[in-house]
């Protein structure tokens, strides 16, 4: 009986994969056909190209499938029987029957919420494993409690997939859960895609895989929208977006952009390092009000009775306090940006100078009016307008700023702070821009406004040129109309009208059909574009994000379309804001949702029990340890040694799992001689996660997991590191000290009875 099942699923999924295998082929082929075809036309490339993107789409989907095409299946009591999948195929029939139904379908939601409870009209829900395209088990769940026939693959305990997967050894890659999102998780991940959602979890809840699950499925449910405008997903550091990078495009996506808030300001690479005192200071959010303070010192007067003295052909210009204060008073008025603002300002300059000028030219010295009429005054203007002199008055007062120079500017010399907060964050220009810069660059082209008047300048020449050019070609055809005619006439007696390319198109529409599309992706333009507004923002380790990160993310996402995932008691020392509460008012007041993941899928009970009194012994407010799935029955360790290195070197050789991931999580200091005691281990580098044993320290460890990880010195860290150090891994954790452990461990080293 039981083989039997086996073997009827072996076949139908192996007819899956021949349907695969065809679809594949068609996709192949119809690139093959188009990029073969000939035509250099514009038009044509750009069918062609569209043609290729959108098969190239289809065959990464197809890839995706390759692996657990087929994982589950539903049969309902009242005869429906689906089987679910990575992605949803259908038959080649006339009715393009569905085979298998794509796991983001609403049919398919009961394979993740139904339970013998509420069955959600099913009778049984298979699990279906496979390895490759051979399917290796099922597992069978009775729902409907009155149906007796059975099939051989009941399991005897409903989480045994699950478990399995909790099981596994780690890679140094996150993997996609499709087979086993528990209900809690389901809820959150198909939650609506309006509005805010927060959700919070301690260690291991499955924050991460839940918030990628959610772009995937926000991208199945609304693809018209937010493929156009494209998902953003925030990670803490670098290390943990090469970790979570390979989710999305294992589940069919690859139009997200994965970024750190030090990525978010295009132009600008963030390397270099902050203190905490800096970063805390930075990322108050009364650095917007300095900011804005410290560009209105930018827009200057001279000192009354020191005015600037201007050369002109004409005679000197006094470009003195009056004149500048009204102009500054004029372009203030304006309530531009400051870039925006500076025409005013100038104009006003210039506009007085020029007075000045011709009441001093056109003076008549016995009292009478002015000699000069209207156009001689429009002849001096211009000449004041151009003069490079009276430009460069313009620009000691109120100069064209760009972000890039305005911060740099203003962290050499930090105004409007006290006098602690300006020593924190002062910094000579040239050094590198770090991640706390750059909330601080984002709001300084707030304030600066782009003036893309000389763009839009270029823009326009460029446009006229691309119209000359076309309308060039059309005269071409035009002028060779007379031989093709001819040419027609002579092979075609019935004299057929030939329509040529001056009677379809003019010169203008040609231009804009010459004119390159932008062939990249959603995601590529907006990780190019300050201003780009996201279809959705989800944001992992939210807790961590400073009021200047937010105010960044906020000006990302106008529609307020976000996923913010946290756990309070993460929070690094030199981070994030209190509470959601403090975070979200001021952009949404308290419209916001909340849902909570209480039960931990990573760490071992035995381990979290040990990690939760870290916390509780500091006394964290609110705190709340989640719950762990499972116990392996392997209890933590820790030992005092004299000689740390090479304990660490000898529990390493000793601990390093079989074909998984070990961390060592110190503090940065200790990394240059552990490293010398470890296999391919360089300190200082960006930590390659998949190697087996990897050198971090706590900060790099958010988000991260490993199966076998030894904490090194506990005792130096705050808690909020600590915490999250000691619940990284999945079946083994050890603890090495050269001193005496905090109190909340201090049990591990007593004798146990
Ligand atoms: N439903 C599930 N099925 C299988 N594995 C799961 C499930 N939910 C979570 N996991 C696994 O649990 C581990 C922890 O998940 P994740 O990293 O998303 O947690 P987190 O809440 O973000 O943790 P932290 O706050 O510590 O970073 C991952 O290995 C993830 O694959």
């Amino acid at each position: 009986m039981s083989t039997e099942e086996l073997r009827e699923e072996q076949q139908f999924v192996s007819g899956l994969y021949a349907r695969l295998d065809a679809l594949r082929e068609e996709a192949e082929s119809a690139v093959q056909a188009s990029l073969a075809q000939v035509g250099n036309g514009s038009q044509a490339r750009l069918e062609r190209d569209v043609m290729v993107a959108e098969q190239s789409g289809l065959l990464a989907a197809f890839d995706t499938g390759e692996n657990g095409l087929c994982f589950g299946r539903l049969e309902f009591r009242d005869g429906r029987d689906h089987h679910i999948g990575r992605i949803g195929i259908r038959a080649s029939d006339i009715e393009r029957t569905p085979l298998v139904i794509d796991w983001r379908a609403e049919v398919a939601r009961p394979f993740y919420l139904a339970t013998g409870h509420t069955p959600m009209g099913l009778r049984r829900r298979r699990h279906i494993t496979s390895e490759g395209r051979r399917v290796t088990a099922l597992h069978d769940e009775i729902l409907d409690l009155t149906d007796t026939t059975r099939t051989g693959h009941e399991a005897a305990d409903a989480d045994e997939v699950l478990l399995a997967a909790l099981d596994s050894a780690r890679t140094g890659r996150m993997h996609d859960i499709v087979q086993t999102i528990q209900a809690e998780q389901d809820r959150v991940i198909r939650a609506p895609h309006q509005g805010v959602l927060v959700v919070e979890g301690g260690p291991g809840t499955g924050k991460t895989v839940v918030a990628l699950h959610r772009a995937a499925f926000l991208l199945y449910a609304h693809r018209e929208l937010l493929a156009k405008r494209a998902v953003l997903v925030v990670g803490p550091n670098p290390a943990f977006l090469g970790y979570i990078g390979e989710v999305l495009p294992a589940l069919g996506e690859t139009g997200v952009l994965l970024a750190t808030i030090g990525e978010l300001f295009p132009g600008v690479t963030a390397t270099g390092a902050e203190t905490p005192a800096a970063a805390r200071v930075k990322g108050r959010v009364e650095m917007a009000d300095v900011l804005a303070r410290a560009l209105r010192d930018r827009q200057q007067l001279p000192e009354p009775g020191a005015p600037l003295i201007v050369e002109h052909d004409d005679g000197e210009l006094i470009l003195d306090w009056e004149i500048a204060y009204e102009a500054r008073d004029a372009a203030r008025a304006a309530d531009l940006p400051h870039n925006l603002a500076r025409p005013t300002f100038a104009f006003h300059v210039i506009d007085a100078l020029t007075r000045q000028l011709a009441e001093r030219i056109g003076h008549d010295p016995y009292g009478g009016p002015n000699f000069l009429g209207p156009d001689d005054i429009a002849q001096l203007g211009k000449a004041v307008a151009v003069s490079a002199e009276v430009h460069a008055a313009i620009e000691q007062l109120w100069p064209t700023l760009t972000p890039e120079r305005f911060v740099t500017e203003f962290l050499a010399e930090p105004v409007h702070l006290a006098d602690a907060d300006a020593d924190a964050v002062r910094r000579a220009p040239g050094a590198a821009w770090t991640s706390a810069d750059v909330p601080l660059l984002d709001e300084a082209a707030e304030l600066l406004g782009v003036d893309d008047s000389a763009e839009r300048a270029r823009a326009e020449a460029r446009w006229q040129r691309e119209v000359a050019y076309a309308q060039g070609v059309l005269d071409v055809s035009y002028a060779s109309r007379t031989y093709e005619f001819e040419d027609k006439e002579e092979t075609d007696p019935e004299g057929a009208e030939v329509l040529l390319a001056h009677d379809i198109m003019d010169a203008e529409r040609m231009a804009e059909r010459q004119e390159e599309a932008d062939h990249r992706s959603a995601a590529e333009r907006a990780a190019a574009d300050r201003t780009w507004a996201f279809g959705h923002i989800i944001v992992d380790e939210a807790q961590e994000l400073s009021a200047m990160a937010w105010r960044l993310l906020m000006r990302r996402s106008p529609t307020r379309s976000m996923t913010l995932v946290g756990d309070p008691a993460q929070t690094a020392e030199s981070g994030g804001v209190g509470s959601w509460q403090d975070i979200l008012a001021p952009y949404v007041e308290d419209r916001w949702e909340y849902a909570r993941l209480g039960v931990n899928y990573r760490t071992p009970a035995e381990i979290m029990d040990l990690a939760a009194e870290v916390p509780r012994a500091a006394g964290v407010v609110g705190f709340e340890p989640p719950s762990s799935v499972r116990a392996t029955g392997v209890r933590p360790w820790a030992r005092r040694v004299d000689d740390l290195a090479s304990a660490v070197g000898d529990v390493v050789a000793a601990e390093a799992p079989e074909g998984g991931r070990l961390a060592v999580i110190a503090p940065r200091a200790l990394h240059e001689e552990l490293a010398g005691k470890l296999p391919d281990v360089t300190a200082g580098a960006e930590p390659d996660l998949t190697r087996a044993v990897v050198l971090i320290d706590p900060r790099q460890a958010k988000g991260l997991e490993f199966d076998s990880v030894v904490v090194v010195e506990p005792a130096w860290y705050g808690t909020s590191d600590l915490y999250v150090a000691l619940t990284r891994a999945t079946q083994r954790l050890g603890i090495l000290t050269s001193g005496a452990l905090p109190d909340a461990l201090a049990s591990l080293l007593q004798p146990r009875r």
